[in-house]
């Protein structure tokens, strides 16, 4: 039972359960896109089928040498807890018994016993995927065995430690399956933080970020993930490969940077050093809305290019900001909308900036935001959007069950080409789903640009849910890759896994994804990491 969460409805091992959507913003939905044919709940983990495992005898019985038997499980409900990631479609797959599992999952306790799982799986012949916090939504955790016989979970939960910590350096070294909120308890004993908040931050895992290039909500104070990883420790099918000796380097190319988002295909990463930051003393989020998104992009971009942005930064156009509105509904929200309509917004965006003690520059920035003509709502909406900010994956089970198709995408581009790519986006959104809702916003900005994140509800096709699904993010994906170049990246965060793997050339060239396959066939001369990932 212990991997009921992951089968069924729960966000959490803990209580994560789904959360209700209150009756008045489903009656909203349905005005918005249509009939909802409500699906039936998932199925129990018995009705799922699942094969029989072909690891066969000679290779379980190496595995179980490598990491002891309690750790290699055949069980169907442990290797159906590992079946793929959380997309929609992976949501989708899982409710329909369609999810393609492992033949086990391997639960390692350190790096000596990575390598030599690895070492196994070289011998025998088998498939490995690394499996962090399984939050994958782009097909990262997929049990694809490529041309393997069997392929394995390589779980790395039980690398959970805070393996050293330097204060005078502000560096500290976590073991690749510490979740978020442990690294944070774990640091904070120290007095320090890593301050990498993702909306998955409750599940996901230190190597997960690592080797998804992951950017956390306050990705504009603390930086992206890759920003705060000074070292990484790979067990590779060759060896043991570590890199990252110094605070800066003119060695040759970072190679640090090829291990960091290489998502398992390379290796896996076992412990990962990061630089951490003190504890803030006090954090202050504030709410303010801005009149369109034209005005709202132009004053995050003033914001970005005069080093004015607060930790958290994030616009959302009329769309997603219509939505909040619609969701909260009650006097408060009543009164809020009279209060923007009283001060002549006519298509407000909903603006939150969240201060955690590293940008020092509060006073300017607001004196921009008052410049620009942004109407101030204060502490209240700030903190109530920071209380809130892990509710949306608590509310996709419940989506699915009334019959919503409910999917994220993401991207980014040069301030220049924002704006056309978020049209486009939309455009193709729309063309493919007929009346969906959807909701954009900036997340994560730069000096250059900005990234573009999605969320799109639509009424569910109940033939054909997968094939609706994929027509309309092979749309959106085309729409970034451009017809002659690409409008923006096929990722910003989310990493390349499966779905974006047909995009990569686009994006990084022929050679560049030669480059990518003679690194691999170097590491992994014998192809058993993550096949079907990141290359295709
Ligand atoms: C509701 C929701 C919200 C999300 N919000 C964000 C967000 O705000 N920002 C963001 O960046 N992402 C977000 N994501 C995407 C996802 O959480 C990230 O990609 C995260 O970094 C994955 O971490 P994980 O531990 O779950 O990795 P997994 O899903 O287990 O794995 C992801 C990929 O990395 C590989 N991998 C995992 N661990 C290792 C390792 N130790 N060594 C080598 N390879 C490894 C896997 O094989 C896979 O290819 C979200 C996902 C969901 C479902």
């Amino acid at each position: 039972m212990v991997m009921d969460h992951r089968i069924r409805h729960g966000w959490t091992p803990d209580g994560g359960a789904a959360a209700s959507v209150p009756p008045s913003a489903v009656n909203w939905l349905r005005e918005r896109i249509g009939t909802l044919t409500p699906s039936a709940a998932v199925p129990p983990g018995s009705a799922i089928a699942v094969p029989p495992s072909a690891l066969g005898e000679a290779a379980s019985g190496d595995l179980a040498g490598a990491v002891g038997a309690a750790h290699v499980l055949e069980d169907p409900r442990e290797r159906l807890g590992r079946a793929g990631g959380l997309s929609y479609l992976d949501l989708l797959r899982r409710r329909s018994g369609k999810a393609t599992v492992p033949d086990a999952v391997v639960l390692p306790a350190d790096s000596g016993e990575v390598q030599r799982v690895l070492e196994v799986c070289v011998a025998h012949d088998i498939a490995v995927v690394p499996f962090g916090g399984g939050t994958s939504v782009v097909g990262g955790v997929a049990a694809l065995r490529g041309p393997k016989h069997a392929v394995i979970a390589l779980d790395l939960a039980r690398l959970d430690r805070l393996v050293s910590i330097d204060p005078v350096s502000r560096i500290a070294v976590l073991g690749a399956g510490v979740r978020g909120p442990d690294a944070e308890r774990l640091l904070g004993e120290h007095g320090f933080t890593l301050g990498h908040v993702p909306q998955s931050f409750e599940r996901a895992t230190i190597g997960g970020f690592a080797a998804t290039r992951s950017a956390g909500q306050a990705s504009s104070g603390y930086g992206r993930f890759e920003d705060m990883v000074t070292g990484v420790r790979l067990a590779t099918p060759r060896g043991q490969w570590r890199l990252g000796v110094a605070p800066a380097s003119a060695a040759g190319p970072d190679l640090r940077a090829l291990a960091v988002g290489s998502e398992g295909t390379l290796g896996v990463l076992t412990e990962v050093a990061l630089r951490v930051r003190p504890v803030p003393e006090s954090r202050r989020y504030e709410g303010f809305f801005v009149d369109g998104w034209d005005r709202g992009t132009e004053l995050v971009r003033t914001l970005a290019q005069s080093g004015l942005l607060a930790d958290v930064t994030r616009l959302s156009d009329p769309g997603e900001t219509e939505v909040s509105l619609a969701l909260n509904g009650g006097l408060k929200t009543r009164l809020l909308r009279r209060y923007l309509s009283a001060r002549h917004l006519s298509e407000p965006c909903m603006l939150i900036l969240g201060w955690e003690g590293l940008s020092r520059h509060r006073k300017e920035t607001l004196a921009v935001l008052r410049k620009s003509g942004a109407v101030r709502i204060g502490r209240s909406l700030g903190e109530s959007w920071r209380h809130g900010r892990f509710a949306g994956p608590r509310q996709r089970d419940t989506l699915m069950d009334l019959g919503v198709c409910v999917e994220t995408l993401e991207t980014a581009a040069r301030w220049s080409g924002l704006t056309r790519l978020r049209e486009a986006i939309r455009a193709a959104l729309t063309g493919a789903l007929g009346t969906p809702v959807i909701m954009c916003h900036i997340s994560h900005a730069y000096e250059t640009g900005a990234s573009l994140y999605f969320t799109v509800l639509a009424a569910r096709d109940g033939a054909d849910p997968v094939r609706q699904w994929q027509r309309a993010k092979h749309a959106a994906s085309a729409a970034i890759a451009g017809a002659d170049r690409p409008l923006g990246t096929i990722s910003h965060h989310h990493a390349v896994g499966v779905d974006h793997a047909p995009y990569l050339e686009g994006e990084i060239g022929r050679v560049g994804v030669e480059v990518l396959r003679a690194a691999k066939a170097a590491v992994d001369p014998t192809g058993i990491m993550n096949p079907g990932k990141l290359l295709g």
